[in-house]
């Protein structure tokens, strides 16, 4: 067995970890860590577990975490880059679910993330965990960052049609939409039921840290600069993203249906639908799947992929057990084989 920890184990992304390692059958969860929480049981304060765990909050120590064969961090950033490195050097691999080892460039991640980067030695190591593209790098990994829910859908999206050369990189537009659990779980006046629930509204518009993100894995891609106009919006659901993605086709005559359901054959948690069929929200939710639709609306040249996942299974948690089942030469798909809740 695998033994896991998880850091930040009170939050959404924590207690959705908890829920897919409990029936995962190749991980044993040893450690969990809440500051807020420390002494109370998980199963107290997540009766859903009830019966699946007997385990404690304890304070995030490195004495604790290093035991372990892969920790998880499913905290704010800024929290991982100050426990990392010693962990690493204890031998033990990590999955990031924060943003603190997704960027490159430590200046760049500065200028999104507002204060300087602790551990900026470790950028280069550190695997961007996104399988679809990086698998053969994670299996090696000692450090996985794992990419951020909006950068989850919109990459896949428009991977298959950068890695051609089929759009034009530089006028990319992604309109996606996100449940409230992305915002977290803790208290915040934006994301009360009586503020988020009935509306929609955009927020974001003059540049969302998920941009560079986005930008950095699309060059990846590309093999060349990328600019996208990236605009989130904040749905009155609680699990979920849509993304739409518009482009300009540089060329008109490739079967796009063929090229995407090619290019994801293999794939097993990234779904291409039939034509006429367009992904819904409500049929990921729960489960690790990307589902995709690709159109050119009017036969004119701009092109509409859509996208969709759960941001806590596909975009964090689900996303973080397919890294760490990679890592471990586990199949990819343990622990993952879920369908999506209807309604
Ligand atoms: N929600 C989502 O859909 C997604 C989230 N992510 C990323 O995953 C990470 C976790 O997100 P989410 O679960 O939503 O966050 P939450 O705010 O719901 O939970 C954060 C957790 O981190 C712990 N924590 C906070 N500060 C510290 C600290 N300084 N040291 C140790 N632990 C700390 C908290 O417990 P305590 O304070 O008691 O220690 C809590 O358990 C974030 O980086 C987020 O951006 C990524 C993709 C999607
Ligand atoms: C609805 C909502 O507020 N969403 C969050 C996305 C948060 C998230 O999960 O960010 P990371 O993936 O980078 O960790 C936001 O826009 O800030």
């Amino acid at each position: 067995m695998i033994r896991a920890g998880i850091v930040g184990g009170t939050g959404y992304t924590g207690v959705e970890l908890l829920r897919l390692l409990a029936l995962h059958g190749g991980v044993e969860v040893v450690a969990i860590t809440s500051r807020a929480e420390a002494g109370r049981r998980v199963d107290d304060l997540f009766p859903n577990l009830r019966g699946y765990y007997e385990l404690v909050f304890a304070e995030p120590e490195v004495s604790l975490l290093a035991n372990c064969d892969v920790v998880f961090f499913a905290t704010p950033h800024n929290v991982a880059m100050q426990l990392v490195p010693e962990l690493l050097a204890a031998g033990t691999r990590v999955v990031d679910l924060s943003a603190d080892y997704r960027i490159r460039d430590a200046s760049v991640w500065s200028q999104w993330y507002g204060e300087p980067h602790s551990s900026p030695q470790l950028l280069e190591q550190a695997v961007y965990g996104l399988p679809e593209v990086n698998r053969d790098s994670i299996r090696e990994a000692q450090l996985v960052a794992c990419p951020g829910c909006y950068p989850t859908a919109i990459q896949l999206g428009w991977i298959p049609l950068l890695a051609r050369g089929l759009v034009a990189p530089a006028e990319l537009i992604a309109s996606a939409a996100s449940g409230a659990s992305g915002a977290g779980r803790q208290a915040k006046i934006d994301n009360l039921l009586s503020e988020v629930g009935g509306s929609f509204k955009a927020y974001g518009v003059s540049g969302h840290r998920h941009l560079p993100e986005i930008e950095q894995g699309l060059q990846d891609v590309a093999g060349g600069p990328v600019a996208v106009t990236f605009v989130p919006h904040l749905l009155p659901i609680v699990r979920g993203i849509h993304a739409t993605l518009f482009g300009r086709l540089l060329e008109d005559d490739t079967d796009l249906q063929a090229l995407f359901e090619d290019y994801y054959r293999d794939e097993p948690f990234v779904e291409v639908l039939p034509p006429g069929m367009f992904p819904q929200t409500r049929t990921v939710k729960g489960a690790n799947r990307c589902q995709l639709s690709v159109m050119v609306p009017q036969q004119r040249d701009t092109v509409v992929v859509m996208s969709v996942i759960d941001n806590l299974v596909k975009g964090a948690s689900g996303q973080a057990v397919q890294n760490m089942n990679i890592m471990f030469g586990l199949p990819e798909t343990q622990g993952l084989e879920l369908i999506g809740l209807l309604p």
